[in-house]
């Protein structure tokens, strides 16, 4: 099992220290009137906060149901990048008419796709209506509220980077602050005249600053354009989604230091009770898992071939590993070239296949090229199949398997 899980949901990841994202602690109830609510004022950080868990129960329909469903976000920029993620695993979603919320995926027979939005995924998950969704770990984390049962089967989707943190006004009274620490120590702050901040993230947010020791916090609950808050004078700080960092440049707003909230990419998610109860939902996660851990392991590499020559295979590997980008996953594939000579079938040439990381492909037609490489091909990778899925292994010691 990887170290992980200060989260109550489970976050499966490759590496034995956590991933960024799966540092964050979740555990605090949350105020549930402050999503309900657009522009509202949300309780202060130091208000005792409610539980805003949804309904458990499934109704008769949930358990009835015998095709397994997965929930992709309907609009936003996660919405193209995810279908076009599942395209490149030969997933391809075909919907029949872009008005409609639903649709299917060929190779998955027994799949139904579901459009939602991305908190909606996320809330359908709970409730049974969904067994997988693919959404950004700031969703998860921010609608999931730390519970037991969403597994974050894949951690790391490789799109929709951006980080929740918090930022504030260049100028005027922030001029000089640099640090969270410098902010809570401010004494503008008091319970009559508490720190505005706006936010769309209200569950991590108070969360957020509850653990940084701020007892006079005020949130404010707004969707977007939250950039616009302080300038207008409607807020001290806002603690929104970052990417570029162009929208906070622009409305001269600053991060500070210790003001990073989450570090979020796409997920794929998973009901944990769906894993453990509903027929077809652990196979269809496997043949995800595989093609999507596959895909994105071979987005990083390329299959080169080049022609050698050479007395023999092994005195071309011999040539071929003395290079160091060139040695492939497990070593070059050599093998002979046969060409017509004078009537004679003629051994001369040899063909290595080496996959090398595209990062280092410059560098690696450089080192073939000095050991009398030639007509050197270089092919895309669809996948790169290991042995064995780690996630998976993980995913099964988590659900006790
Ligand atoms: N600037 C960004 N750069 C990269 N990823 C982002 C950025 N903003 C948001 N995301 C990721 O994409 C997800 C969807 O964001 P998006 O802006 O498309 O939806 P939304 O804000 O919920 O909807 P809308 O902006 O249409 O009101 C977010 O939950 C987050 O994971
Ligand atoms: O750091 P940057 O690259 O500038 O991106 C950050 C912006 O992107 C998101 O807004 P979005 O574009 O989704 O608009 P919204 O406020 O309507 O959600 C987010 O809420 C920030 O405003
Ligand atoms: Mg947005």
């Amino acid at each position: 099992m990887p170290a992980m899980l200060a989260a109550k949901f489970t976050v499966l990841h490759l590496s034995q220290s956590p991933s960024p994202q799966s540092s964050f602690r979740l555990g605090i109830r949350p105020s549930p009137a402050a999503r309900a609510r657009s522009v509202a004022p949300r309780a202060a950080a130091s208000a005792t906060a409610v539980s805003a868990k949804p309904a458990a129960a499934s109704s008769p329909l949930v358990a009835d149901r015998k095709v397994v469903r997965i929930g992709l976000p309907s609009k936003g920029r996660m919405a193209e990048q995810t279908l076009s993620l599942l395209k490149s695993c030969q997933l391809s979603v075909r919907q029949l008419n872009p008005r409609q919320y639903t649709a299917d995926i060929p190779l998955i027979p027994n799949l139904e796709v579901w459009f939602q939005r991305p908190k909606d995924i996320v809330r359908k998950l709970q409730s049974g209506d969904l067994d997988l969704g693919i959404v950004g770990f700031d969703i998860v984390s921010e609608y999931g509220e730390g519970t037991e049962d969403l597994v974050v089967v894949h951690d790391a989707l490789d799109f929709g980077h951006c980080r929740l943190s918090l930022a504030v006004p260049k100028e005027g009274i922030f001029e000089n602050i640099i640090t969270l620490e410098d902010l809570l120590k401010m004494p503008e702050w008091t319970e009559e005249r508490p720190l505005r901040v706006v936010t769309g993230f209200g569950y991590l947010g108070d969360k957020f600053l509850r653990e940084k020791g701020f007892k006079h916090v005020r949130f404010l609950s707004a969707d977007g354009a939250l950039e616009s808050y302080p300038p207008m004078g409607m807020a001290d700080a806002i603690v929104d989604l970052v990417s570029s960092g162009t929208t906070l440049r622009e409305n001269n707003l600053k991060e500070i230091d210790g003001g990073v909230v989450l570090q979020s990419q796409a997920t794929l998610v998973a009901s944990r009770k769906s894993l453990h109860k509903r027929k077809g939902v652990l196979e269809v996660t496997h043949e995800l898992l595989e093609r999507l851990e596959a895909h994105l392991r071979a987005t990083a590499e390329l299959m080169v071939t080049a022609n050698m020559r050479g007395n023999s295979a092994e005195e071309v590997a011999e040539r071929v590993l003395s290079q160091t980008s060139i040695c492939g996953l497990q070593g070059p594939t050599v093998s002979p070239v046969y060409c017509r000579r004078d009537g004679k079938v003629d051994l001369e040439y040899y063909a290595i296949n080496v996959v090398v990381p595209q990062k280092l492909l410059y560098k690696s037609i450089q080192q073939l090229r000095s050991i009398g490489g030639s007509g050197v091909l270089v092919t895309k990778l669809t996948y790169i199949f290991d042995e064995e899925t780690p996630r998976w292994r993980n995913l099964l010691s988590e659900l006790g398997l």
